[in-house]
């Protein structure tokens, strides 16, 4: 080594979220050895489009103008497993900060989220995505030498690191652009020094991938079956063409999900997909896959999301989410487009009329995929539902124009045969609705138990009818900004007089009904006297049939949950007042109409607020004064 480059060399430790990553992964996916092939080959993959798009700019880069190409190659004898790129390279501080930390938000709580049990975390692993670090499952030692384009040939990197806790930097020399991946295989890892072995998963994983990946032809063998002195030479062993580029009916499943595996950076099959070749006006071909699982930051909404952006095959950007709206954001994919100038910019893409109309028919494709994943395979939409469910949810209020195409995708908990679990569509309800039925009912609560126990079920239990039950943070949300399906409103059960249309009462129980409502006049003026301010009025209930009282919310009140959120988040709240409302046919109602001692009346009326309230999954506004009315009342039954 000559004194210069002793100079430049140095150890540095990785990043403490690296070295715990790195542990383990190796741990967790060290029966799953062979990803480490797919993953390296991803990334030399991504280092050629980065550097085809880079060249649209700056022709230099291309330097000896060789196409780009991944070679796998091997030596048995010293164990080695060699894969090197002729892509975009990395400079020295790319090295330091794309190989030496993981520059990517929410590592930390990934982390945290980690189980200690193995099956579990490979799973999470997968999906956060390991990347280059898996290197180290079936390494012991990896070196990375890399030259980014356009740098002089002794400008190279070289990376060298046991996978522990630090790694070493030299300068170096490098005659061809671009990085060269040495593993030093683990000794129980041998296998992989192997031609037969690693061209299996090369084809395995790597067939769909846009540029050749090439490795060494078989010896020849003289007459006596001895391998023959000869230069190596290097084949292509995957087809190297684009696979969106090709026709569906030459792609097999096995292609599109390792497609899919390459650009999503996942370990899991997609759930579903869908390719598409437009040609007219606009011109573009798509490639939507619908995951499996959630990926870790789902819930941050700036988090990664989009399609990966080709222009006539040239890799563009990464996550464009211009393609796709915000409650759309888990689906992946790629889109090439011939009618998209090469030199886009995020900030044009936003302007181009071109690219609105492919959003909006990239938009419907994505839901015609849902809704068909919905009505050939239930338990796999299932399983999506759980996964995004909530965000698909956001749609309503979001995207306007789809607004009945997403609300057929929805699920919902239901009172039909007690269903648990969100399982039941608007469309199934729709199809068991009673012949005079007009609404669509519904409850939102805090909790799935809480909705299910709610008094204002009462009614429709005893008179069969559904009622959708809603529990989800962002329901009340939703159900602002959707008010009919199929023709038929949506009815919040728990606001305004409840007016069940022809499913109520004949005529002549109207008359019975009103009757004894005037003959309670007197009891609700004495209620509403007694609550005061606490409420906005009192009135006779035709929700209830076993509780004495509930709490209705008038028709243009915040709903309590949407309350409850925008209070947490620290927004003010306009102040509502609830209806109370009575069971004018409840035994306890016909007694306290009695009650002459006006004190012990109050006592017993707030206690029936309170428990009311309670029963809504509200918090009382003041507990003390609930224990001390209790305390006197159950003093007085215990004498
Ligand atoms: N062969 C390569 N040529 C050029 N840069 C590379 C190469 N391999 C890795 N890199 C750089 O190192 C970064 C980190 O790679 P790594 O595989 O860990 O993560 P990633 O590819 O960004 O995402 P994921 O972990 O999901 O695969 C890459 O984003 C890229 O910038």
């Amino acid at each position: 080594m000559t004194a210069e480059t002793d100079l430049q060399q140095e150890t540095r430790g990785f990043e403490t979220e690296a070295k715990q990553l790195l542990k383990l992964m190796i741990h967790s996916l060290y029966s799953n050895k062979e990803v480490f092939l797919r993953e390296l080959i991803s990334n030399a993959s991504d280092a050629a489009d980065k550097l085809r798009f880079e060249a649209l700019s700056n022709a230099d880069l291309l330097e000896d103008g060789s196409e780009p190409k991944v070679i796998v190659d091997f030596d048995k004898d010293a164990g080695t497993v060699i894969i090197s790129d002729n892509g975009i390279g990395m400079s020295r501080d790319d090295v330091i900060s794309n190989l030496g930390t993981i520059a990517r938000s929410g590592t930390a709580q990934f982390l945290e989220s980690l189980s200690g049990d193995q099956k579990k975390d490979s799973q999470l692993i997968g999906q956060f995505g390991v990347g280059f670090y898996s290197a180290f499952i079936v390494a012991d030692k990896v070196e990375v030498l890399t030259r980014k384009a356009g740098s002089n040939t002794n400008e190279a990197t070289l990376w060298t690191s046991t996978g522990e806790s630090d790694y070493t930097l030299a300068t170096s020399e490098k005659a061809e652009r671009g990085t060269t991946i040495t593993l030093h295989l683990r000794e129980d890892c041998n296998e992989f020094a192997d031609g037969f072995r690693l061209k299996q998963i090369v084809k395995k994983y790597a067939d769909h991938i846009a540029i050749p990946v090439l490795m060494p032809k078989a010896p020849e063998l003289d007459e006596e079956g001895n391998e023959k002195e000869a230069e190596k030479e290097f084949e292509p062993v995957n087809d190297a063409k684009a696979l969106w580029t090709r026709p569906r009916t030459d792609v097999s499943e096995e292609e599109y999900q390792e497609f899919y595996k390459h650009i999503a950076h996942d370990f899991e099959k997609p759930l579903s997909w869908s390719h598409n070749k437009v040609e007219g006006k606009l011109e573009y071909t798509s490639l939507l896959y619908l995951p499996a699982k959630a990926p870790y930051d789902l819930w941050n909404r700036d988090g990664a999301r989009g399609l990966k952006l080709y222009v006539q095959r040239v890799f563009i950007m990464d996550q464009a989410e211009q393609f796709l709206p915000l409650y759309l954001r888990f689906i992946k994919g790629v889109v090439d487009s011939n009618d998209i100038s090469l030199n886009v910019s995020r900030e044009i893409l936003q302007k181009d009329p071109a690219v609105d109309s492919m959003r909006s028919a990239l938009t419907k494709r994505a839901l015609d995929m849902l809704s068909k994943l919905k009505s050939k395979d239930a338990e796999a939409y299932a399983g999506f539902w759980k996964e995004f469910g909530q965000v698909l949810k956001e749609g309503p209020g979001e995207d306007f124009s789809n607004r009945e195409a997403i609300a057929k995708l929805l699920m919902f908990n239901s009172t039909h045969a007690d269903s648990t679990g969100q399982d039941q569509s608007l469309e199934d309800y729709v199809t068991r609705m009673k012949p005079e039925q007009e609404k669509i009912y519904y409850l939102v609560a805090e909790s799935e138990k809480a909705a299910k126990n709610s008094p204002h079920l009462e009614i429709f239990r005893k008179k069969g009818i559904e009622v959708l039950l809603l529990s989800d943070r962002i329901d009340d949300w939703l159900m602002s900004h959707l008010h009919e399906f199929d023709g038929k409103s949506l009815q919040d059960i728990t606001r305004g007089e409840l007016d069940l249309g022809k499913l109520d009462d004949t005529e002549e129980d109207k008359a019975e009904q009103e009757e004894r409502e005037k003959a309670l006049q007197p009891l609700l003026e004495r209620v509403s006297k007694s609550l005061g301010d606490r409420i906005k009025e009192t009135r006779i209930s035709h929700r209830l049939t076993d509780s004495p009282a509930c709490l209705a919310l008038s028709e243009d009140d915040m709903g309590a949950q949407m309350r409850r959120i925008m209070e947490a988040s620290g927004q003010p709240v306009p102040e509502t007042k609830p209806v109370f409302e009575l069971n004018g046919e409840h035994p306890l109602i016909e007694k306290l109409d009695k009650e002459a001692d006006e004190e012990r009346f109050d006592d017993l009326i707030s206690l029936l607020f309170d428990q009311a309230s309670l029963a809504d999954g509200n918090e009382l506004e003041d507990p003390a004064r609930f224990s001390r009315q209790l305390n006197k009342l159950l003093l007085e039954l215990a004498q």
